[in-house]
């Protein structure tokens, strides 16, 4: 454990040091009582016990006391804010290290998962750091000690002592082993409550609209179920071992104790190491049931550091160039394969360019692989084969951020924060002034209907913009995007049926956000289409046509089967 917490909290680990020596400091005041109590018992017996020795061990106790809770205050108190800190700092590593990781994680781990890392396994590591690996140094080390003592008084008193302790830690390691084992599962089906929630509260309105929401109910209420089954499960698991070990160290007492009264009787041992003997015992069969108790809370915390080391393991894309200046903006694709989950082809030996300042339009049936592709461009994920090079660079060798710097994206759900619109459409360019802002949002087209609400700039727009309509979502996001004002667009024109006025905004704002940029258009509009410099059709992640409008309507492949099923469609429309 002490190697997980080393591998996670890095150089911040060796902060933990001195308040963990300062608690081991306070359990070797503690050892004081037993040690005055021996001298009280010893003078008692020997009936030497005076006015003068009382104040000589109530002093030592009172000081030893006073000792204690020093230590104990100041390292509890350390502890806690050092483990604080670090924590915090691993929240934010974590998170930047999950940034950077490839797509595929998110495919692997469902959002129950994620959130439980960030949230759970985190605060379980904490308690780790701040409570259980102390108080665990602390019983193991005062074990250590007495049962050497045990030896030190008499050496076959200590091996009896030795024999059971080795009787009991196994037991109490098998016990550890069924919590870690249970402990997987319940972390699973923690998993699986956090995922059922969010996709209920998420999916809320849908349910509602479809009436499911009894059933869908019934399906969180299941994992709710599942969840307290599972915690019972693991609480009880423990229980029998903890049981059979405190058995065991409970009957080692009486059993040694009758073991020194006859050495005692026939002479081995004299009245001292008897008595010395059975406060040792008394101390020791304490420390070993709070080691008891101590254990399998750690085996059960223990589990969230593995799952962080997991996560930590994963490793980063790689980049040779943490900052990039590009000669030009054009996207080259040349022979480029990609696959989300092994032997599943999406994109299929893909060639393209889309030439810097041009517009280039993705058109295709659905999971035709339109989205992948401008995943691949913002390096979302990492292509299988082939290359993808921007200004003739490499994206594989440039860190995701710096990539990141150069595009901007306005896909179809757009997600807001739970704040202002003035910092939504900020979140564009942090450094970016007022002015800035406001201007942003009047290209944008959003400037008219900020103004018409009660806060105007500081409306909070509520959870993912809830507050808002689609359309105004959008805008708001192309806002952010001229904000940012990067040479490459990546645009995915919404299908949603827009009122005639919000498209025609819509419309309007993409115009002076795409002017003179590298566009790659996910088109679903008639104009996108025909104004493209190159019309890419794809269909199974190949191209199957590529040209101009005029050039593909004269084909009559399937472009012009797209085009005139989409005229029709207008048509209906109107
Ligand atoms: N994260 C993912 N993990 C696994 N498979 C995925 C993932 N995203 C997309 N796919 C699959 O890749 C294929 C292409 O999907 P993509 O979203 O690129 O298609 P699309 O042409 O944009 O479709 P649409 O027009 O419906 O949005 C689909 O078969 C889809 O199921």
């Amino acid at each position: 454990m002490l190697s997980d917490i080393k591998k996670l909290l890095g150089e911040d680990s060796k902060k933990l040091r001195k308040p963990i020596i300062l608690l081991t400091i306070d359990t070797i005041f503690h050892m004081f009582f037993y040690a005055m109590l021996y001298f009280v018992l010893l003078d008692l017996i020997n009936d030497t016990l005076s006015f003068s020795k009382i104040k000589i061990y109530s002093s030592i106790m009172i000081a030893a006391f006073i000792a204690r809770a020093l230590v104990n205050a100041k390292g509890y108190t350390e502890i806690q804010a050092r483990g604080a800190r670090a924590i915090e700092k691993m929240r934010i590593s974590l998170g930047d290290h999950i940034r950077n990781i490839n797509l595929g994680f998110f495919n692997k781990n469902s959002i129950g998962s994620l959130s439980n890392i960030m949230t759970n396994d985190l605060q379980d590591f904490e308690k780790i750091i701040t409570h259980n690996t102390s108080d665990l140094i602390k019983t193991v080390f005062l074990s250590i000690y007495l049962l050497a003592l045990t030896f030190v008084i008499d050496i076959q008193l200590g091996m009896i002592q030795l024999v059971f302790v080795l009787i009991a830690i196994p037991i109490i390691y098998m016990g550890g082993e069924r919590v870690s084992a249970i402990g997987k599962y319940k972390k699973h089906v923690m998993n699986q409550v956090i995922s059922r929630m969010v996709e209920y509260l998420n999916g809320i309105q849908e349910f509602r609209a479809h009436n499911l929401t009894g059933e869908k109910f019934e399906r969180l209420e299941n994992s709710f179920r599942d969840l307290r089954r599972e915690s019972i499960r693991t609480e009880v698991a423990i229980v029998p071992f903890v049981l059979i070990f405190q058995i065991i160290v409970d009957i080692s007492f009486p059993v040694l104790l009758l073991i020194a009264i006859t050495k005692f009787g026939v002479g081995s041992i004299g009245k001292k190491e008897l008595l010395t003997f059975i406060i040792i015992n008394i101390a020791l069969t304490n420390v070993l049931r709070a080691f008891g108790a101590q254990y399998g809370i750690f085996r059960y915390l223990k589990l969230a550091s593995q799952k962080l080391i997991q996560t930590y393991n994963t490793p980063e894309m790689s980049y040779k160039y943490e900052e990039v200046d590009f000669d030009n903006y054009s996207i080259e694709f040349k022979n480029v394969s990609f696959e989300y989950e092994k032997g599943e082809n999406i994109i299929n030996n893909l060639s393209f360019e889309a030439k810097e300042g041009t517009m280039t339009a993705l058109i295709g049936p659905s999971g035709s692989g339109k989205t992948t592709i401008m995943s691949l461009i913002a390096r979302f994920w990492d292509i299988n084969n082939g290359t993808i090079k921007i200004g003739g660079k490499d994206i594989r060798d440039i860190h995701p951020d710096a990539l990141l710097k150069h595009i901007s994206m306005v896909f179809q759900d757009v997600y807001l924060l739970n704040d202002t619109i003035y910092n939504n459409i900020k979140l564009g360019n942090l450094k970016a002034t007022e002015e800035e802002v406001i201007r942003a949002a009047k290209l944008a087209n959003c400037d008219e209907f900020i103004e018409k609400l009660e806060n105007k700039y500081e409306t909070i727009v509520g959870e993912g913009g809830s507050t808002l309509s689609g359309g105004e979502k959008q805008r708001i996001s192309i806002a952010r995007a001229i904000l940012k004002d990067a040479p490459i667009i990546l645009l995915d024109e919404a299908t949603a049926s827009l009122d005639a006025d919000n498209e025609l905004e819509i419309r309007k704002s993409i115009k002076k956000l795409t002017a003179n940029k590298t566009v790659i258009v996910i088109a679903h509009r008639l104009n996108t289409i025909k104004d493209a410099d190159q019309i890419i059709v794809l269909n199974e992640g190949r191209i199957e046509e590529r040209g101009k409008h005029n050039q593909l309507i004269k084909n009559r492949k399937r472009y012009y089967n797209m085009y005139n099923e989409m005229e029709k469609a207008k048509q209906w429309e109107i």
